[in-house]
Order: structure tokens, then sequence, then C-alpha cells
């Protein structure tokens, strides 16, 4: 089990706690704050709901979390120490003095720093080619963007380890390849965050009325395509050069205010804290937190439908926790075929539930359906057999609902194959959360010719294999309602 140390537990510490933990890691933490223990156990419970959703498959079990009393004890067998203490140069200089006093020296040192450059950080340092920083997004359990800014003092090799433990927790390391104050994203929300005072402070719009402006709009585009595709395609299809012909004169219009920032009076915070309580003072900042988190999961699920920027990433990392977890894939993986075979682990996301708070109708569907998808890959009809014309399609399908599946509830689909002749087949899955069954789903599929769209008889490969799971399980009892019809009593 590999083990995280996390030096500064605060909002970006917690969350850093939280992105190992639930990836399987080991953590431990050290903070003199009395009330750490308390804070990020507060954010670890939000992000347990939030980051299993984002995958279609079980995330690894959780890693052992621990607090202590000092630096040394906290690092103790970690290979990768996160700090995350207050932006003062100061302290984090001192910081990596005693974490270098008693790390192992190939641990890697990453810095969360928003502003610093490593070498800055790695001034006073006994060894600075530990220390990079990895710069991360809040909440750091849902982001996936992490700027990994090395310097020459750092070894390829160890710039290659960090971008390979950032990406076995589900994070996307954007290797920055020259320092700069900031980095990259850090400069734009620097500017976009001035102008936004000025325009508070010149009265022009309220904090909510600048809200709305990126959420209703720009916010949304960004998400998925990033600042210079979206403007690509607003060139039409002269692209980017009719763009920059269009709107680069304006550049120099007196649109902007961004090489000044407004002097943080006492009026101008009073003004914007006094707007933003208005705004959003009725909920409390944990309330606020998970209705981020649950916009966050939904929005990049959407994408992982389009495989598509952040939903690409995590469509990535599915499949290796798919195959980290030992799912079947194909038939020779069956461990012991007499016994129903898991097609699918996975947690209930945000967007699978209904107005009852309990997940919806149709998702049990989709869980199924994909139980039947993984059973079509286990008995050969993989991608690779249907590009050659082959396929299965649904002819019945009956689904009853014994109990209530929650969100983040981890649910497990048992399948049987209850008959497999000539070209039909006959499916019975099982739903469970731990041993409780939720639900049960009887399926006939037929296989079919994609060209004729018309039933066809099995690949010799699939009535092997059909053949092969049916007769090691035909001594199981038959299942509880099979064959049920709607409305039969029960
Ligand atoms: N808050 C944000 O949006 C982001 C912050 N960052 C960076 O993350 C770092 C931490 O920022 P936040 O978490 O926001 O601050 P924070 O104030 O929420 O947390 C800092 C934590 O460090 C602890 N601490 C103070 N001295 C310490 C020491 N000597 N050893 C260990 N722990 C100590 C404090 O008790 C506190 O819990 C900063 O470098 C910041 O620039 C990076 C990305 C986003
Ligand atoms: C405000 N901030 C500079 C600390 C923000 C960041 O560093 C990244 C983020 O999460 O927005």
């Amino acid at each position: 089990m590999a083990t995280a140390a996390i030096i500064g537990g605060g909002v970006i510490g917690g969350g850093w706690a939280a992105r190992f933990l639930l990836n399987g890691w080991d953590v431990q933490v050290f903070d003199p704050d009395p009330e750490a223990e308390r804070k990020i156990g507060e954010v670890i419970d939000n992000a347990r709901v939030s980051l299993p959703g984002l995958s279609d498959t079980a995330l690894p079990p959780e890693g052992r979390l621990s607090f202590h009393d000092s630096m040394s004890e906290a690092v103790a067998g970690a290979s990768w120490i996160q700090e995350s203490v207050p932006e003062r140069l100061e302290l984090k200089r001192k910081v990596y003095q005693t974490l270098q006093e008693h790390c192992e020296a190939d641990a890697i040192l990453g810095s969360s720093t928003s502003g610093f450059k490593p070498s800055e950080l790695q001034g006073c340092a006994s060894r600075p080619e530990q220390i990079v920083v990895t710069h991360p997004f809040n909440p750091v359990y849902l982001m996936p963007l992490v700027e990994l800014v090395p310097t020459e003092k750092n070894a390829p090799a160890l710039i290659e380890r960090a971008k390979e433990t950032l990406k076995g927790v589900g994070m996307f390391p954007l290797h920055v390849r020259k320092e700069i104050d900031a980095h990259i994203a850090d400069r734009f929300l620097e500017a976009v965050w001035r102008e936004a005072l000025w325009l508070v402070k010149d009265g022009i719009a309220t904090t909510e009325e600048i809200d709305e402006a990126i959420r209703m709009g720009f916010g949304i585009r960004w998400a998925q395509m990033g600042l210079f595709d979206t403007y690509r395609v607003a060139g039409g299809e002269a692209g980017m050069k009719h763009f920059m012909a269009q709107f680069g004169p304006c550049l120099e219009w007196p649109w902007t205010k961004l090489m000044d920032v407004p002097e943080f009076t006492d009026e101008l915070v009073d003004l914007i804290a006094g707007q933003s309580d208005a705004q959003s003072g009725h909920m409390s900042i944990r309330e606020m937190e998970r209705v981020r988190d649950n916009n966050l999961v939904s929005m990049m699920r959407a994408l992982k439908a389009q495989n598509f920027a952040s939903g690409a990433v995590l469509n990535q990392h599915d499949k290796k926790l798919s195959a980290e977890a030992g799912m079947v894939r194909k038939s020779a993986d069956i461990a012991d075929p007499s016994l129903p075979i898991v097609t699918q682990r996975r947690a209930v996301p945000v967007d699978w539930l209904d107005y009852n708070g309990h997940m919806t109708e149709s998702r049990y569907l989709q869980a199924f359906a994909d139980a039947s998808d993984r059973l079509m890959e286990i008995i050969g009809c993989d991608q690779e057999y249907i590009a050659t014309g082959g396929s299965f399609f649904t002819a019945e399908t009956h689904i009853r609902h014994i109990d209530e599946t929650h969100l983040g509830s981890v649910i497990e689909v048992r399948t049987r194959v209850l008959m497999a002749e000539g070209k039909k087949m006959h499916l019975w899955h099982e739903m469970y959360a731990g041993e409780k069954l939720l639900a049960t789903a009887e399926h006939i599929l037929i296989h079919v010719s994609l060209e004729t769209r018309r039933p066809a008889p099995f690949s010799p490969e699939i009535a092997a294999n059909l053949k092969m799971i049916y007769e090691a399980q035909a001594d199981l009892p038959a299942p509880d309602g099979l064959g049920r019809y709607v409305g039969q009593p029960r």
C-alpha cells in the first residue's frame, strides 16, 4: 500500500487527503491546528459522496487515515509528500528543511503553492531535486488539473514518476515547462478576479451579476473547449485568423483595466463581502460545497459521455480502476464459472437520483444493460467482434425493484446464464449493495447480424463460452422471481 503525507490540512490539504485516501493510499496528516481532524473529516465525508460518483466502476478500498503530532512521524514511509501550508515563502522553506531531515530521499515533495516558483521553494533546501510544484484546484478530490512545475534541478525520471502518481489517483498533470509566478491557470484567474473587482468597485455590476455572466455563458464553454478552441469556432469557417482579425483591434480599445488592481480599502472589502453575503449568505459553506460538488460531478459525467476534456481523463481512470479491481473481461478470467459472474461494481452517482431521493428507475435498466454488455464482452461479443457484424439485441426485459438504492452506495450486479441456444440467450441479473438484494432483471437477448438486422446463429466462440457458463451454473437453484409477470401477486 502506498503512503502519502499531507503537511497542512486546510482547504487544499484536506482535499489532497481525500483524493489519495479514496484512491486507496494510506494518508498520514500533520497540521498543528487542533481542529484539523474535524475539518478534514468533513471534507472527506463530502468527497466520499461525490468522488465515487465520477467513476463507472468501483474505487479501490479506502486507505488508512492517521493524524500525527510531528512532521517526522507523518512522513515516515511516505513516497509522496504534499505540502499545503499557508502561502508564505519563509514558512514553506522552513517546513521543507524539517521535512527533508526526516523524509525518504527519493520521496516526491509536491507543493500546492498557487504563486511561488519551484526555484523559490528549492532555494534553501538540502535536496532541491526532490521538490516540485504540484498546484491543484479546489476541490482537489474532484478537479483533475494539477500544474506540475519542475526546474532543471528535478531529474526527468522524478518528473515522470510524479506524472504517473498523479494520473494514478485520477488527476491530469499539466507539465508547466517554464516556471513563472502563478503558473498558467492562476494567471487567468487573477486577471479575471482583478477585472471583477473593478466592476464591483465602479458600481457597474454586483457580485451576483458577475457570477451570472460567467455561469450562464463563457464558464460553460470554457469547461469543455477552453479558450483557444472556443475562439477558433467563433471565427466561423475561416477559423482563428478571422477571429483575430475581427476582435484583435478591440484589445486596444479602453475595455480593460487588467493591469491595475483596485486598492483593498475597508470600503471595497465591505462592499464585496456585503454583496456576497446578500447573494449566498443563506447557505453554509459546507452546503455550498455540496451544491458545487454535485454540479461538478454532473457536468464531468456529461463530458464522460462525450469522452471529451475532463470526461476523457475520467474514462481513462475508469479503465485502470476496473483492471486493478480484477473485473472479469473474458471467459478465461472467470475464477469459478459455477457462481454468478460479477458484471458491474460501481457507486451510485448524483445524476442517478430522482425527486424521491433514491436511484431513479431508468438507471436500474442502465446498470443492468451495462451488466449485459459486460457479459457479452466476456463471452466474446466485444467491440472487435461487433465490428465484424455480429451482436446482440435485447428482445425482452423484466425488472423487479426490491429495495431502495441510495447516493454513493456501491452496487454490484451478479449475472447468470439461464439458457443459451441457437440465437437466443436468457440472462438473470441480481443487483446488491453488500449482501442486500436491491433489484433483479431478466432479459432475453437475440444474436443478430448487423448487416441484415435479423437473428443469426452465435459464432462458435460465443456458443462455446455460453455453453461453458450455462453448464457450470446449471446446478444453482432457480432464481426467486424468475418468469414473473407484471402485477403477479407477491
Ligand atoms: N484555497 C485555494 O483555493 C487554493 C490554495 N492553494 C494553495 O494551497 C496552500 C494552502 O492553502 P489553503 O489550504 O487554502 O489554506 P488553509 O488556510 O485552508 O490551510 C492551511 C493549513 O496549514 C496549516 N498549517 C499552518 N502552519 C503549518 C505548519 N507549519 N505545518 C503544517 N501545517 C500548517 C494550518 O493549520 C491550516 O490548516 C497555499 O499554498 C495555497 O496557495 C492552491 C490551490 C487552491
Ligand atoms: C485563489 N487561488 C489563487 C488560491 C486559487 C488557486 O490557486 C486555484 C483554484 O482552485 O482556483
